[in-house]
């Protein structure tokens, strides 16, 4: 029952023209390479109330001039790319300067926006009124610049400069850059967060008030979520290691008389900063203010089973999680075929599963339609947020859903 309002709701769309023209995009169907997104597939609905529908869906989000970082994830292919492009999109079109960072190393902001925005720098999007910067992270890149940040950061030169290089030897195969290898896939994107941070903080992007991530396919964001943890133990044990390696340096010196002094600085300097940096990223992570990790998933069961182990994941991680975005919902047809009619069915099914998903239920839940071309450039993003979002409010209990 309360599925099949769901579904209702998803019916009550508008006409793409009409947005189209209210948007001031009139050559949509040009830009979307293949004639009408949804002319088709959606009723008509009078601007008015889609206005209506709409202002209380996006306020939350949008209102507020303090930062705040939006994270989407969720299985491969769901659509997190275009629902994380289209809702910077709607930030930025709403007066908040955003910049839009895909960590997926499988990019597709650039295919998402269909502009060149690769190249691992933040580059402006065209066709959005307030400034939207995207940046596609380049690991390979990324991993560079730590390493010259860091220099030649060897456990051999580390324990020359304590004076204790005639041990160097049995050690002085381990240097940072295998450390940042060892947790490989995962350190491309916690050195891509760590990266984001450094351009956030500095003045210049001071007044950038939307950060969206378009992150990686559910895997490679959990151990991005658990990253700073196992670094900041580990950076802990390595610490602890020197200070038991220079109290022995000492005891040593003392004894044998070597006057040569221990130098405590540098590479402990870098660990600690690392560490610093690790501890932002977390807490980053896990600001109910400031931070919102929006679960993207479609309506089948695979897809919501793996949402839900996304969540529990998400739960015990502390990481804040109010939003689950249904994408590629069906939308209302007054003339099913029989291919339509059979997905429908099974579209309000698991629709009842996410109602009945102790993880998922809780959650609002953000309706996005199936549109009948690819989502590609400004325009067709423009569009997706303008139907994707409307309803927000109504739908985020059970009472909504089954009172509406
Ligand atoms: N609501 C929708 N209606 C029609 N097409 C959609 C919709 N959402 C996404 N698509 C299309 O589905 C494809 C995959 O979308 P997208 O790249 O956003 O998914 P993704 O989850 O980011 O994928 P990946 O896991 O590979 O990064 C794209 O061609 C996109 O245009």
């Amino acid at each position: 029952m309360a599925a099949s309002l769901l579904l209702n709701r998803v019916s009550r769309s508008v006409s793409l023209q009409r947005v189209g023209g209210a948007l001031g995009f009139s050559s949509l169907d040009a830009q979307i390479h293949g004639g009408r997104i949804s002319g088709t597939l959606f009723r008509e609905r009078s601007l008015a109330t889609l206005a209506e529908g709409g202002a209380s869906c996006f306020d939350e989000m949008v209102s507020a001039n303090q930062r705040k970082y939006y994270l989407l994830g969720g299985k491969g292919g769901v659509g997190k790319t275009s629902c994380a492009a289209s809702l910077a999109v709607k930030f930025a079109s709403h007066g908040h300067p955003t910049i839009v960072v895909s960590t997926d190393p499988a990019h597709s902001l650039s295919d998402s926006f269909s502009q060149d925005l690769s190249g691992g720098v933040l580059k402006p999007v065209q066709g959005v009124d307030s400034p939207l910067l995207a940046l596609e992270i380049t690991p390979e890149k990324m991993k560079e610049e730590i390493k010259s940040q860091a220099g030649d950061k060897s456990v051999k030169n580390m324990m020359d400069s304590m004076g204790l290089g005639m041990f160097a030897g049995e050690l002085g195969d381990l240097n940072l850059e295998d450390m940042l290898n060892a947790a490989s896939p995962g350190i491309d994107e916690i050195a891509a967060i760590s990266k984001v941070l450094q351009f956030v903080e500095s003045p210049e992007y001071s007044r950038f008030t939307r950060i969206v991530f378009d992150t990686a396919p559910t895997g490679h964001t959990l151990r991005l979520l658990s990253l700073p943890d196992f670094y900041d133990s580990s950076i802990s044990k390595i610490t602890k290691l020197k200070k038991k390696i220079t109290a022995a340096a000492s005891a040593f010196t003392s004894v044998f008389g070597k006057k040569k002094e221990i130098q405590e600085q540098g590479p402990s300097n870098e660990l600690d900063q690392l560490k610093e940096r690790m501890e932002k990223v977390r807490n980053v992570f896990r600001d109910v203010d400031t931070t919102e990790f929006v679960i993207v998933t479609i309506p089948t069961v695979m897809a919501i089973n793996e949402s839900s182990r996304l969540h529990a994941s998400l739960r015990k991680e502390n990481v804040p999680v109010h939003r689950l975005i249904v994408n590629q919902l069906l939308p209302h047809s007054e003339s099913d075929c029989k291919f339509c009619s059979v997905r429908r069915k099974e579209q309000t099914r698991v629709l009842g599963l996410i109602q009945k998903d102790t993880e998922l239920s809780g959650l609002k839940l953000v309706q996005s339609p199936l549109l009948d071309a690819e989502i590609r450039g400004v325009p067709a993003l423009k569009f997706m947020g303008t139907c994707s979002y409307f309803f927000l409010e109504s739908y985020h209990t059970k009472e909504g859903c089954t009172t509406a």
